[in-house]
């Protein structure tokens, strides 16, 4: 089980939960409001002002609490259902007041997983998932954390990392590029303004199937982790390979460029065995990083878009990820476009579907936008969330959070 569940059970009260069930990992993001249990717990737990529950300037209460991040991988969908069972939801949260003759139980849920396992969650857990459109939530998501929260974006080429001021008002259009199992290419105009323009079938999923094939790695990380130590000149055919060491500088190709992914291997002297297996990782992420990079780029061309983000847990923050992708759209734009990363790359749709929650009323609570309130505040004027990126977050960081009720 992979999540971010450093919560104490008994001591958190979830009010709102939203998953996105894709093709290889199960997302979750849910709010747990502090409570006085909550204050003896650690810092983490804390909010800033550290006040529970008290009046908003507008007489509505006011919930101080964390959005967490947890994920499984969706062949685990049990542990997934495990996870839910033992948090204790308060269900009595999550009827429908739409209806309010029903004792209908919901969750919202997006990705394909929200129809496929519709039955399964009824059957388990007697929760009905209120199914969310992927790739409405995966814009809602991004814009979100695009314009709410602090150091959400970054560039990240030659080993440098570096924050990107995002001006709410001066976001769109962009190529939102998500690289799941598979790989969706949107678009985006504005809130609720979008296309998906493209994808391509050779993303996250073709990555770890085939790594995992070829290596024998037992996990996703594990085979990442080869990647690090690997060299991908030994599969892959070069310019110079081909040129004898020179470069073809007429067509503007240096000799290590990649003329021919895993070329090498069309050797008769050598099988899979002969190979060190973090060597076949790095040019299988080379292979895929680099064709993403191109197409997303190509795209962007199609539409004039400058800024291409990236997010999907493809990524997972990983160096050389990032580093490939970045220099294949500099080295096909000539520099005109620049790809950027989110650091909460992997919970854009479930974000999404949870901010769906502003449709329906809760409990008393109603989820309208989510604005950040530390360290600068966003333009738009405040509806019912506000929110603070906690600093020591990783690629699963909480976000600290206000809910306004009605
Ligand atoms: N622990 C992990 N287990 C499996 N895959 C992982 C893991 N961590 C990262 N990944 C990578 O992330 C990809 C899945 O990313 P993500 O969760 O964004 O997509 P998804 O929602 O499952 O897919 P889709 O949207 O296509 O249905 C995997 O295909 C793999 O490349
Ligand atoms: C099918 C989805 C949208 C499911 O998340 C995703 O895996 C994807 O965008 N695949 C690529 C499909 C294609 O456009 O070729």
């Amino acid at each position: 089980m992979d999540h971010l569940a450093d919560v104490s059970q008994s001591q958190t009260q979830i009010s709102h939960l939203a998953l996105d069930i894709g093709g290889s990992l199960i997302k979750l993001v849910y709010f747990c409001r502090y409570d006085d249990s909550c204050r003896d717990d650690g810092d983490e737990l804390r909010s800033q002002n550290d006040s529970l529950c008290s009046k908003s300037d507008n007489s509505k209460p006011v919930l101080e609490g964390r959005l967490h991040f947890a994920k499984f991988e969706t062949s685990k969908i049990n542990d997934c259902l495990d996870f839910l069972r033992s948090m204790k939801l308060r269900l009595g949260g999550f009827h429908d007041r739409t209806a309010p003759s029903s004792d209908k139980i919901f969750i919202k849920a997006t990705g394909g997983g929200a129809y496929k396992f519709a039955d399964l969650f009824k059957e388990k857990l007697g929760v009905s998932l209120d199914k969310e459109d992927e790739m409405e939530c995966l814009v809602t998501g991004a814009n979100f954390l695009l314009k709410a929260v602090h150091q959400e974006a970054f560039t990240y080429l030659d080993g440098q990392k570096e924050f990107v001021q995002i001006d709410p008002n001066d976001l769109y259009p962009y190529l939102l590029v998500n690289i799941g199992s598979g790989v969706s290419m949107i678009k985006v105009d504005g809130d609720g303004k979008f296309e998906r323009v493209s994808g391509t079938s050779l993303g996250g999923g073709t990555f770890w199937g085939l790594g995992r094939l070829l290596t024998k790695c037992k996990n996703f990380d594990e085979l990442l982790e080869l990647s690090h130590r690997g060299n991908n000149r030994i599969l892959d055919m070069l310019v110079g390979d081909i040129y004898g060491g020179t470069d073809y500088a007429k067509i503007g190709l240096s000799s290590t460029t990649i003329a021919s992914s895993f070329g090498k291997a069309i050797s008769e002297s050598k099988e899979l065995g002969d190979y060190q297996p973090e060597d076949v990782s790095r040019s299988l992420l080379r292979m895929i990083s680099n064709n993403i990079g191109q197409i997303s780029y190509l795209n962007a061309l199609r539409f004039g878009l400058k800024r291409i983000f990236f997010a999907g847990f493809f990524i997972r923050g990983h160096a050389y990820t990032m580093d490939t992708i970045s220099v294949a759209v500099n080295f096909w734009s000539k520099g005109e476009a620049k790809a950027m990363f989110l650091r909460h790359e992997g919970f854009l749709g479930t974000l999404g579907a949870f901010m769906s929650y502003e449709k329906q009323c809760l409990d008393g609570l109603t989820v309208h936008k989510m604005q950040q309130k530390f360290p600068i505040s966003v333009s738009s004027a405040g509806d019912n969330i506000y929110c603070s990126l906690n600093s020591n977050s990783d690629e699963n960081g909480s976000i600290e959070c206000t809910v306004y009720g009605t």
